[in-house]
């Protein structure tokens, strides 16, 4: 397999995304693996190993990494984040979230920190909320524009711990667009309490950039 549409099936759902790549649909093999992928690293995240399982996991790994070796594709045909109406798109650096509305520039959406984005005392590493605003917030800032707004600067507020293994709920909404320029708000709550908010700058790219 060296492209991306060869697991799904190429077709009418392949189409050219924002990323210079191609979409899959959520309904694929691939996306369930990838929902498998996200349930393992919280798996491996909560586990204590004993030596005999971390030494047959290792292998296992190896193992899967030696099968993968000869799949590996140009960025336009990689499937890791790419696949459409799949929750988090696909990949699983930042926790998938379930989008309940999508505007033209705004969304609203659930997420859940699970065991592998812990900081520390059951509360989510602010890096991975930070990861989760990129996204969030990235999502309208890309709706409507013509090319891919990349990230400038998203400044995060941390109000309160962020709570993992609990439904959170994200929002975020184009507050400004000025020529290139989209500058978006985005909010995580745990039903009432603010946990952290953000603003985040997006810049589309020039055709040069792309
Ligand atoms: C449900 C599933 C559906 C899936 C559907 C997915 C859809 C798909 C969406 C993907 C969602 C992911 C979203 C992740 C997005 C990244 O994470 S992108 C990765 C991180 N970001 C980067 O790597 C960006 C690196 N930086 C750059 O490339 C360049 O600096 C930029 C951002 C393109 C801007 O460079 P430039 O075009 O040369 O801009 P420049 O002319 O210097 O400035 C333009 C204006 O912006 C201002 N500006 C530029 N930078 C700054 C700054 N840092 N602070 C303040 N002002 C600034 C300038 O002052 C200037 O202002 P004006 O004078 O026009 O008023």
């Amino acid at each position: 397999m060296t492209e991306a549409g060869s697991a799904a099936g190429p077709g009418a759902d392949e189409e050219r995304d924002l990323l210079g790549g191609r979409w899959l649909t959520g309904d694929t093999p691939y996306g369930a693996m990838i929902d498998r992928l996200r349930d393992f690293l919280d798996h491996v995240a909560a586990a204590k190993l004993d030596d005999a399982t971390a030494q047959a996991l290792d292998a296992d790994l190896a193992a899967w990494t030696q099968r993968l070796t000869p799949m590996v594709a140009d960025e336009a045909h990689r499937m890791f984040g790419r696949v459409r109406d799949a929750p988090g798109h696909g990949q699983v650096f930042a926790p998938a979230f379930i989008p309940d509305q999508m505007g033209d520039d705004s969304l609203h959406a659930r997420v859940t920190f699970g065991a592998f984005h812990l900081g520390a005392n059951y509360a989510a590493h602010g890096g991975a909320v930070a990861l989760l605003f990129d996204e969030i917030l990235g999502l309208p800032a890309n709706m409507s524009a013509q090319r891919m707004a990349r990230t400038a600067y998203l400044h995060v507020n941390y109000r309160a711990i962020t709570p993992i293994d609990k439904e959170l709920q994200v929002s975020a909404w184009v507050t400004k667009v000025e020529g290139r320029k989209r500058f978006v708000r985005g909010e995580l709550r745990y039903g009432d309490l603010l946990c952290a908010d953000a603003e985040g700058l997006f810049i589309e790219l020039l055709p040069h950039q792309q």
